[in-house]
């Protein structure tokens, strides 16, 4: 099945999410999806605490002289933003747009906030819905007009080598991120030319997808002093001079989720990280007519022994054993419990791990050691695959040449690279590869310009 109906199917089967909603680019995240999404982002959330950063929120209206304040980010966003033109029948003096990322609300407060250098620096972020009014094709979880699940972290720093350390710091808690998730990435820094509006420069992380396009799936900003500036986010020195504060900014998006489900997922459903996966375990009793007790009772016994460490449920629905199967491998539960009454007699426990597919007894002594052996080697054997099917997809050429690299992107697809050489890296060469230069990137100690078809 081609890759995209695939995952528009999964979407519906799995109960992740419902894309009827009547507006175009959003969409419902159902219970199931709602409890992936939440444990992604506690992920994130962790590793962002634990360095520093503090939580914080900000209203979703900013006038529209504030947006327009910094010239190149509104020239960026203009053609994006929704507006608030009324309040009831009331015409609003000042029009008010629906942040699309929220540098300049921030950066308002900012400057009420920072007076000396003992101010900084600031390290805040904020997992909120933004809204752009996405022209290219959109797709659920994937290119949304309302992105649900926006997390911004904006920083400001009294000097540049401090701005340029929380870059390294911010990429590598994203690094963190997508290896808990075993989801493969390239780091490459954007060109000139598609770089964040208002940014000295756009370091992305890119995976790519089955159907071997690339896809943004998290971008830090050095933003110099660009908004400091603008906004007059000013501090006095410790040597009592004034200068403006160095920023930093950085997001991921739903596209986390969509790449858990992509990346993971095989012909026959979800494959959930146990870390994300809402339910970890599941217990499915089978049923033998005239022991519906002793098997009850058992499975009982395992969900009281299990649900302290894992997210564990029991399966007592009144329909087929097969049935049951079949819904959990396809919402992506990473192991499943079968007990039966032959089982019970000889103390013996049935798995079964959705990664490979394959079912093993355990005695029942073994069992909570060989749940927690099994489910840890789960999230290892997927992220292996993920990085053997990312690896596959990178092709490395001796020299430029835009005729092979047409042919491999439009056959094999997925990321090129070509040795970096400063005067054929321009835009021109976008054109001439007729894909997108995802910019230079480090690829196993040498320096590459990566080219890609993209989402
Ligand atoms: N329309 C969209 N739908 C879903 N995700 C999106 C969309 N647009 C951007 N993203 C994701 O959001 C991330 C951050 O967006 S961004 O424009 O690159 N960067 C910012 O907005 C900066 N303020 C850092 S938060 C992107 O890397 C991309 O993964």
């Amino acid at each position: 099945m081609e890759f995209s109906e695939w995952y528009s199917e999964i979407l519906e089967k799995a109960e992740i999410y419902d894309v009827r909603y009547p507006i175009k680019g959003c969409g419902v995240y159902l219970p199931y999806g709602f409890k992936i999404r939440r444990y992604t982002f506690e992920i994130i959330r962790d590793l962002l605490d634990k360095s520093g950063h503090d939580e914080a929120l900000f209203p979703m209206l900013i006038p529209e002289d504030l947006l327009a304040k910094e010239a190149e980010h509104i020239k960026g966003f203009e053609d994006e933003v929704y507006w608030v033109t009324h309040g009831g029948k009331t015409p609003l003096d000042v029009k008010l747009a629906l942040r699309p990322t929220s540098e300049t609300p921030i950066y308002y407060m900012m400057k009420l906030w920072v007076k000396v250098h003992t101010d900084l620096p600031i390290k805040i972020y904020q997992i909120v819905n933004t809204f752009r009014y996405e022209t290219k094709h959109t797709r659920p979880l994937i290119r949304l007009r309302e992105i649900m699940t926006f997390k911004e972290a904006h920083t400001a720093h009294s000097t540049k080598e401090e701005a340029e350390e929380q870059v390294k710091e911010a990429i590598s808690i994203y690094k963190k991120f997508f290896d808990t998730l075993g989801i493969p990435y390239l780091i490459s820094k954007r060109p000139e030319w598609d770089k964040f509006p208002g940014a000295e420069y756009t370091m992305a992380f890119d995976t790519i997808f089955p159907d071997g396009r690339t896809m943004q799936i998290a971008t830090v900003h050095n933003l110099g002093q660009n908004f400091s500036k603008t906004f007059e986010i000013i501090f006095e020195t410790p040597t009592g001079d004034k200068d403006y504060a160095y920023q930093t900014c950085y997001g991921i998006s739903d596209r986390v989720i969509a790449s858990i489900i992509a990346i993971h997922g095989d012909e026959k459903g979800l494959i959930l990280p146990p870390i994300v996966a809402p339910i970890q375990i599941v217990i499915i009793p089978l049923i033998f007519k005239g022991k519906e007790d002793v098997v009850m009772e058992k499975a009982k016994e395992l969900y009281e022994k299990l649900k302290d460490k894992y997210r564990v449920h029991i399966d007592d629905r009144d329909i087929r054993p097969g049935r049951k199967f079949n819904d959990w491998e396809i919402k992506g539960v990473p192991l499943r419990i079968e007990i039966g009454p032959k089982d019970i007699e000889n103390g013996k426990i049935t798995l079964f791990r959705r990664d490979t597919m394959e079912k093993f007894q355990v005695d029942e002594s073994e069992l909570e050691e060989v749940i927690e052996k099994t489910l840890n080697n789960i999230m290892e054997n997927i992220k292996n695959r993920a990085h053997e099917k990312f690896e596959n997809f990178i092709t490395i050429l001796e020299d430029i040449n835009p005729e092979e690299i047409k042919k491999i992107l439009s056959e094999k697809r997925g990321v090129v690279l070509i040795p970096f050489k400063e005067e054929i890296y321009n835009e021109e060469l976008e054109n001439k590869v007729e894909a997108t230069i995802l910019g230079e990137t480090e690829y196993k100690g040498k320096k590459y310009i990566a080219i890609a078809k993209t989402y």
